[in-house]
């Protein structure tokens, strides 16, 4: 399968796109939000002041030399981008240096008593509580009477759909979640489940994206996963750090696995399960430092790309997964995603709603029907979805049309 030619790296400097409005209204908004969730005294109060003069107007700065990530940021491009606006560089790596930097004001790196006290904590942990939370695992128990095959691909649907549950999206789409629209603009849910045949004793790979809303379906998928014995095991990858807001951290896996455990009917037997399997090293964590890398996933570390090439597929959660997976980039929307991802390990599958600009695989007719509808808000809107699916990865057998 041949790799596509690069298209050019997405940045943050045109007025009006959307990265543009990331850096200079999200960004401010969430140093906002932050301040509101806790009472940060007048040290970090001071230290938020000056990353949102940074952020808006500043340049990206380099980090103290007994920086505890000092090396891990040079090997990742710091030295390279220190001095340059944050709007010149590519949006992938300054969105990631502003959680770096955001995590470094609020005190997280310590240390003191602010150390490893997650900003976003109060806002995730009050999504987990919603009532909308105990209505969707109410919804599980009808679900048990259904075919494995619909139950099945439910859950798959339910993983998918709760990519929408993103706080930082809901930031800046004024706190509304838009209706979703029907259809997935691909679907390739029939090679994945192609991939993943009872009685199959692989390993599936997680890349896990929001807590609480989105981990809750993603651990039920999992759960079913290793029931049916589709697969003997499951790694789910979180983010070390807290980021973008509701990224999933190891302790939100605890809390997600807590609330279904302590829920009524069928959501308590999916909890009781993950559990189990969490103790007996079926379902296992990791949180790997370059989850919370500024990189595309084509520069993935050594260890991390032999893990991934012994899984038996990598479900890669949400819109910032996809933008690593296929390199933030403005590619011409019908270039193949297999060619895009080519590169990576093993067989990969994409579960995503559409919040960002970058899009690749898309059937032209499907493209040309969603700007007519629509101009070019399809990309961003979060009301559409898609699954898709490199089987050929890593070299996994013969490619399409082979
Ligand atoms: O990865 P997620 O939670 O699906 O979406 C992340 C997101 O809200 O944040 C980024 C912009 O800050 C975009 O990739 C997208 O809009």
């Amino acid at each position: 399968m041949p790799d596509a030619a690069p298209a050019p790296v997405i940045l943050g400097n045109e007025t009006g796109s959307f990265p543009y409005s990331v850096l200079a209204e999200r960004h401010p908004a969430i140093i906002r939000q932050v301040r509101e969730s806790l009472p940060y005294g007048p040290h970090r109060q001071r230290a938020l002041d000056a990353l949102l003069t940074s952020c808006t107007k500043g340049v990206i700065e380099s980090f103290p030399s007994d920086a505890h990530d000092r090396d891990r940021w040079a090997a990742w491009g710091l030295d390279r981008y220190a001095g340059q606006s944050w709007f010149d560089v590519p949006w992938l790596w300054s969105e990631s240096y502003f959680y770096r930097q955001l995590l470094e004001a609020v005190g997280y790196f310590g240390p003191g008593p602010e150390q490893a006290i997650d900003p976003f904590g109060p806002v995730k942990l009050a999504e987990l509580d919603a009532p909308e939370t105990d209505e969707e695992l109410a919804a599980l128990d009808s679900l048990e009477s259904r075919p494995a095959d619909e139950r099945a691909q439910a859950l798959l649907h339910g993983s998918l759909w709760g990519n929408r549950a993103d706080l930082g999206f809901r930031l800046s789409a004024g706190g509304d979640t838009p209706a979703a629209a029907p259809g997935l603009v691909a679907d390739d849910s029939e090679t994945l489940w192609s991939l993943l045949p009872p009685s199959g004793t692989g390993t599936l790979c997680l890349i896990a994206d929001n807590a609480g809303r989105e981990l809750i379906p993603d651990l039920l998928l999992i759960a079913h996963l290793l029931a049916e014995g589709r697969v003997e095991r499951a790694v789910l990858h979180v983010k070390p750090d807290p980021y973008y807001v509701s990224d999933a951290t190891p302790a939100d896996v605890l809390d997600a696995l807590r609330r279904l455990t302590a829920a009524p009917g069928a959501a308590a037997a999916y909890g009781r399960c993950l559990w189990s399997a969490t103790t007996d090293g079926r379902l296992t964590v990791r949180a790997h430092p370059f989850s919370c890398g500024p990189l595309p996933y084509a520069e993935m570390p050594d260890d991390l790309r032999a893990e991934l090439a012994a899984a038996t597929v990598t479900v890669v959660k949400g819109d910032l997964n996809y933008r690593r997976l296929v390199g933030d980039r403005h590619w011409p929307p019908p270039t193949p995603f297999a060619d895009v991802t080519a590169y990576f390990p093993g067989p990969v599958a994409a579960l995503r709603t559409l919040k960002s600009d970058v899009i690749c695989g898309l059937d032209i007719d499907t493209e040309a029907a969603l700007v007519a509808e629509e101009g070019q808000g399809w990309r961003t809107g979060g009301t559409h979805a898609l699954i898709q699916v490199n089987a050929w990865a890593g070299g996994g057998g013969r490619g399409p049309g082979a």
